[in-house]
């Protein structure tokens, strides 16, 4: 694995989870293991949890991470090929990547979709950028298409919480919210829990089908409550529609998950990767009830990215 971009293997998932958890047993197990080497953490959108816990994790190996909020402090970054930069962007792409490169042992990048280019969404450009002209190893703090250390984290968060129950049942349910939301945690989570080996069931309304892609191998099933009987473990997340891209195409309230969701998953825990909208994708019954795993898996992003970043430094 020479950059963390998605799902690589089984094999290698399960060595991430298990090392991540002895880091969270002992997070300054290899605290020199960094020593000198640093990691440019750049955003070009919000974050609380990867910000932070990113930094956390890099500390933890003895390296020196750097934050750059790209969209706030940085120059606006042109990246078409051959434009003539006339307009507002001031620096091309690939002069910036280049300069991080030279600045840093590893990179870790977030750069959300348009969510109005689908082409250029689905190909992750903006992200592939970054790998293409950096020339160093390239860490993904959510890209236009995927969340892997988020979903790392999950992953983890279920080898915890899933006791003596050998394959189980997984539902992604979609649920409301009040904007346009990106694919990015949905098709991950998918990805992950498919390639570990989980039972998935994706639930969602009419017209918010994920790209195939991601959800090759998992059962849809367009009735939430059918959905959710017998599970396990209940994944909630918006997206917008991909189909009809970035779309919001319908608004049901009733698949806000609460309490009366549980009738016949008793036992099923809940999860989410925050940050999440109160009330309108979740109950507050549920987010500060018992079933509730969103600050184990909020937690579990350190070990997480620490797990990832000591893999790529080798
Ligand atoms: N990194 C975790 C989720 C980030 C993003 N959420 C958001 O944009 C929420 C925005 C809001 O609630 O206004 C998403 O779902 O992909
Ligand atoms: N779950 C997650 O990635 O949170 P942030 O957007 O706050 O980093």
């Amino acid at each position: 694995m020479k950059h963390f971009t998605q799902f690589e293997s089984k094999k290698l998932a399960d060595s991430l989870i298990e090392k991540a958890l002895a880091y969270k047993s002992h997070p300054r197990m290899e605290a020199a293991k960094g020593l000198g080497k640093k990691i440019g953490c750049i955003f070009l959108n919000p974050s609380l949890r990867t910000r932070a816990s990113t930094q956390i994790a890099a500390l933890n190996l003895g390296m020196d991470p750097i934050v750059m909020n790209m969209d706030k402090e940085g120059w606006a970054l042109e990246m078409k090929e051959g434009a003539i930069m006339n307009k507002g962007t001031v620096e091309h792409i690939k002069d910036a990547a280049g300069v991080l490169g030279s600045y840093f042992d590893i990179l870790a990048i977030r750069a959300f979709p348009s969510l109005t280019n689908k082409q250029e969404d689905i190909e992750d450009f903006i992200f592939n950028q970054f790998i293409k002209y950096s020339g160093v190893p390239v860490i993904s703090l959510e890209s236009a298409i995927r969340h892997p250390l988020q979903s790392l984290a999950d992953m983890v968060t279920i080898h915890e919480n899933v006791g003596q129950i050998k394959k189980p049942k997984v539902v992604l349910t979609w649920a409301p919210h009040i904007k346009a939301i990106p694919h990015a945690v949905a098709n991950s989570f998918a990805e992950w829990a498919i390639g570990c080996g989980h039972d998935l069931t994706i639930t969602h309304p009419e017209g918010y089908n994920l790209d195939p892609m991601f959800t090759q191998g998992a059962k849809i099933e367009l009735d939430q409550q059918k959905a959710l009987e017998g599970a396990d473990f209940v994944y909630v997340k918006n997206w917008s529609a991909y189909n009809d891209y970035g779309k919001i195409v319908t608004t049901d309230n009733s698949w806000m998950l609460t309490e009366k969701h549980f009738k016949h998953a008793k036992k099923a825990k809940v999860m989410h990767c925050l940050p999440v909208r109160r009330n309108i994708e979740i109950s507050d019954e549920i987010l500060d009830g018992t079933r509730s795993l969103v600050q184990e898996q909020a937690n579990n992003r350190i070990y997480a990215a620490q797990s990832v970043i000591s893999h790529i430094l080798g």
